[in-house]
């Protein structure tokens, strides 16, 4: 077994810093945030995933030590963000990662990066980092494996997931696969080149966020047509060589939103992916139409958004398709007020005209996002939308919310309610 120290514990390094810890490894995890640390030490995870509580308490019992330094150890994995900032990969991370293991590095140790970013960043941007240390790349490992687990399945993901292997040399893959080799039951592919790696994980990235763009264009071409755009979908997913994804009010998370625009970091032929990428983006004021068409104007309306995590039974809030419609709806009724538009008083901007959006998450507790108790989100409200597929929101009751609403329009975005029993209960759904 060897000694690993694992850079970065967040979403992806604290659970396999846990799975290197359980499969035998002496694992030291780093972070820069030392409150984080402390918190882990005291067994308060930041971190909501299933399964996840159990593998922790029992690595900290084990093998795993949190650790405020830097350590020398074989191998070095680093899991640090790489977030879109000014529409390019921010890659200072993955620098200053680089940097604290240079000054540790030891002949023969192996680094790997497992932090999605562009295409050329390992050999390009970490290697150069990494001979800092007076070693070149040949006298160290280096090594490219990208992270594909699902969010709520991390666990299980990260033992059954395949993974890509690009090294720089022989060596290099070698140490990488006899390392994911002793936790990982999925195929290992190896490659002899990092960037191809790199490109691989953006690619099934890409490929997730330019199919859900033609399922919501489905979506909307359907209504045209007065058809159920899930049950067209699923009817066409019959045929054996059709795998349409779902529509839904937006994609969200830091990763679908964000992963294939690093594929124009050193390309400009990024064409159908940006326009996906629009396309996505815009279903916010799609659903914001479908609630125009329903209530006439949403000016003066109260509007309920059941689900701000960016998809259904996760905590996570970033680039939330429920908070995209919330700010979308204030935009909308602000732009239709503003002096010189149609429809403003005279003498421009009406500023007692306003929407009243009331979030409501059962998982996120993020206390800047002014969450309400699902009784205070429905109450007296004109209309609300499911815009998380949580499990709760599937099995609610519809007389109940129909009791609560005061007008009887709901958006089921995410197609997740039974709509005849729904509209047993009075309630018009309107799904994407
Ligand atoms: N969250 C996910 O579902 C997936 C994430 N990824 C990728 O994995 C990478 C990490 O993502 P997350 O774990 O979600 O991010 P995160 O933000 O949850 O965690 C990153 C951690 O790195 C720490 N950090 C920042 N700079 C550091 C440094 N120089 N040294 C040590 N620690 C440092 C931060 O304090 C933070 O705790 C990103 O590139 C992301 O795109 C890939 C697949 C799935
Ligand atoms: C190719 C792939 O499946 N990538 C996964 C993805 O995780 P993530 O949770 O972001 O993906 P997701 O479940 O597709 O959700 C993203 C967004 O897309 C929406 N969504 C998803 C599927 C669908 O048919 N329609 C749809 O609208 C979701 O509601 C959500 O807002 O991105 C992760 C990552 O790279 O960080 C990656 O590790 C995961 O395996």
């Amino acid at each position: 077994m060897s000694s690993v120290c694992v850079h970065g514990l967040g979403y992806i390094g604290l659970p396999t810093a846990a799975v290197l810890a359980e499969a035998g490894h002496d694992v030291f995890g780093y972070d820069v945030d030392v409150e984080l640390l402390d918190a882990i030490e005291r067994g308060e995870l930041h971190v909501d995933e299933p399964g996840l509580d159990d593998v922790i308490a029992s690595a900290l019992d084990g093998s795993l030590s949190v650790t405020r330094e830097v350590v020398p150890a074989d191998y070095h994995l680093i899991c640090v963000p790489t977030p879109l900032e000014d529409g390019r990969a921010e890659l200072s991370y993955v620098e200053a990662a680089g940097e604290a293991v240079a000054a540790e590095l030891r002949p023969d140790d192996t680094v790997i990066l497992e932090s999605t970013v562009p295409p050329g960043t390992t050999v390009e941007v970490l290697g150069p980092v990494l001979e800092r240390s007076g070693l070149d790349v040949g006298e160290f490992s280096l090594a490219y494996s990208p992270e594909t687990v699902l969010p709520g399945n991390v666990i299980a993901e990260l033992h059954d997931n395949d993974r890509a292997i690009g090294g720089v040399d022989a060596a290099s893959v070698e140490a990488a696969v006899a390392l994911y080799g002793s936790f990982v039951e999925g195929e290992l592919r190896t490659m002899s080149d990092p960037t191809l790696a790199e490109f691989v994980k953006l690619l099934q990235n890409t490929y997730r966020d330019v199919n859900i763009a033609l399922a919501n264009e489905v979506a909307m071409i359907a209504a045209d047509y007065d058809l159920d755009s899930r049950e067209a979908i699923a009817l066409a997913n019959h045929h054996p060589r059709v795998d349409l994804h779902q529509p839904g009010p937006g994609v969200g998370g830091h990763c679908i939103p964000i992963d294939p625009l690093f594929l124009g970091q050193g390309s400009d032929r990024l064409d159908l992916i940006e326009r996906a990428r629009a396309i996505n983006d815009g279903m916010a004021a799609y659903v914001t139409d479908l609630l125009e068409t329903e209530l006439g104007s949403i000016t003066d309306t109260s509007v309920a958004i059941l689900g701000v995590a960016y998809k259904g039974n996760v905590a996570d809030a970033r680039e939330s398709p429920g908070l995209r419609l919330a700010e979308t709806l204030q935009q909308r009724v602000r732009a239709t007020h503003a002096p010189g538009a149609e429809g403003a008083g005279v003498g421009g901007s009406d500023t007692d005209t306003e929407i009243d959006v009331r979030l409501h998450d059962p998982h996120v507790t993020d206390s800047h996002l002014a969450l309400e108790s699902l009784p205070d989100a429905l109450s007296g409200a004109d209309a609300a939308v499911i815009a998380t597929d949580h499990d709760e929101y599937a099995v609610l009751d519809p007389t109940e919310v129909a009791a609560q609403l005061d007008g009887d329009t709901v958006i089921d975005a995410k197609g997740i309610l039974d709509v005849a029993a729904w509209e047993a209960a009075g309630v018009t759904v309107v799904e994407l």
